[in-house]
């Protein structure tokens, strides 16, 4: 069972708009309402794919109630933990050139004890758990270290941790020994305080990481696919995708897809990219079922050309 913990999830409302203009009007030519949140869409990508899951979500307010109503449709094993403050909704506009705008709130606050009690169900359920994985933003309210505490009390307990979040809470899953991570291009920049240009910068930015304390770096760059870095070496990939109908939920799907295949190797590395293009194909973040993977267009190479450009 792969264990998922989403601080702070969402109600995501997605709304498929011609062009984006600034104070204009816009009529929407179709929209979405999916349940939100990086460890959520990863719950949601296992079970489309058969592999159980359990979700850790505090919830409250109408939104709350709403989004356990959303994943109990899903049919997503859910742990949820009621909190005071009203669950945020994030918003997506998305043109029909795949380009992406999100509008994400910053959350409810969630109290010393709501932490605490979220912490403690997390710490119980992942005694059953194969792997933990903490995903998405902090919500306001727990200080890094109490974020900090808990990732090194899940690692000192013996769980297999994967961290997928930015700033200060990326680099606490690292020091704290985080069996993974998975930063994208600009969590990757900010971690290592340098733009990446090259596949080259790239590994090498995972390497740091790496010295820092990270089992596994998954380092997954939009249109450029994916770059591993663990204690077998290096694997980079790509998943074409020819017609991008919406990013979001991409990152997640392709971290449940490397986890859902092992986590390790490049049968792994293909898996994640072949669920992160499924989901890019997919409206509003849909998580791709297995009728949606095509494995045929991913491409693995070990030790890349470190001198190639990024595109994306
Ligand atoms: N425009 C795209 N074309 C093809 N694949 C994409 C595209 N955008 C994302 N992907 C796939 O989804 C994965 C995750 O996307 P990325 O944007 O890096 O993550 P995140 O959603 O976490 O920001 C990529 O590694 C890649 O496999
Ligand atoms: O926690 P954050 O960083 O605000 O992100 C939350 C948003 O990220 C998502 O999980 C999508 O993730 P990605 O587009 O980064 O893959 C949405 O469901 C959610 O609205």
């Amino acid at each position: 069972m792969i264990l998922t913990v989403t601080l702070n999830p969402s109600v995501d409302r997605a709304l498929e708009v011609d062009a984006l203009v600034r104070g204009e009007v816009l009529r929407a030519a179709d929209s979405h309402i999916d349940p939100g949140g990086k460890g959520v869409n990863v719950s949601r990508a296992l079970l489309a794919n058969g592999v159980r899951s359990t979700a850790v979500v505090p919830t409250g307010g109408a939104e709350g109630e709403q989004l356990v109503d959303l994943l109990n449709a899903e049919g997503v094993d859910l742990l949820s933990v009621p909190i005071a403050g009203r669950t945020r909704s994030n918003i997506t506009l998305a043109e029909p050139d795949g380009t992406v705008t999100k509008i994400n709130e910053a959350g409810p606050v969630l109290s010393d004890t709501e932490f605490a009690q979220v912490s403690k169900a997390v710490l119980d359920a992942a005694e059953h758990a194969d792997w933990v994985v903490i995903c998405g933003s902090l919500p306001p309210g727990p200080s890094i270290d109490a974020f900090a505490d808990l990732c090194s009390r899940l690692v000192g307990a013996g769980n297999r941790l994967a961290v997928d979040s930015s700033g200060p809470a990326l680099l606490a899953g690292v020091a704290a020994g985080a069996a993974l991570v998975k930063p994208n291009r600009e969590e990757l920049a900010e971690a290592v305080g340098a733009e990446p240009a090259t596949l080259g910068d790239v590994v090498e930015a995972c390497r740091r990481l790496r010295a820092a304390g990270a089992g596994a770096v998954l380092a997954s760059l939009g249109a450029d696919g994916a770059v591993l870095v663990d204690a077998d070496g290096v694997l980079a990939g790509v998943s074409p995708v020819s017609v991008p109908r919406s990013t979001v939920g991409a990152g997640d799907a392709l971290l449940a897809g490397f986890l859902a295949a092992g986590a390790r190797g490049a049968a792994a590395l293909t898996e994640g990219l072949a669920w992160g293009a499924a989901a890019v194909s997919l409206p509003g973040s849909r998580m791709p079922t297995p009728a949606d993977l095509d494995r045929t267009h991913v491409r693995v190479t070990p030790d890349p050309d470190p001198s190639r450009l990024l595109h994306s």
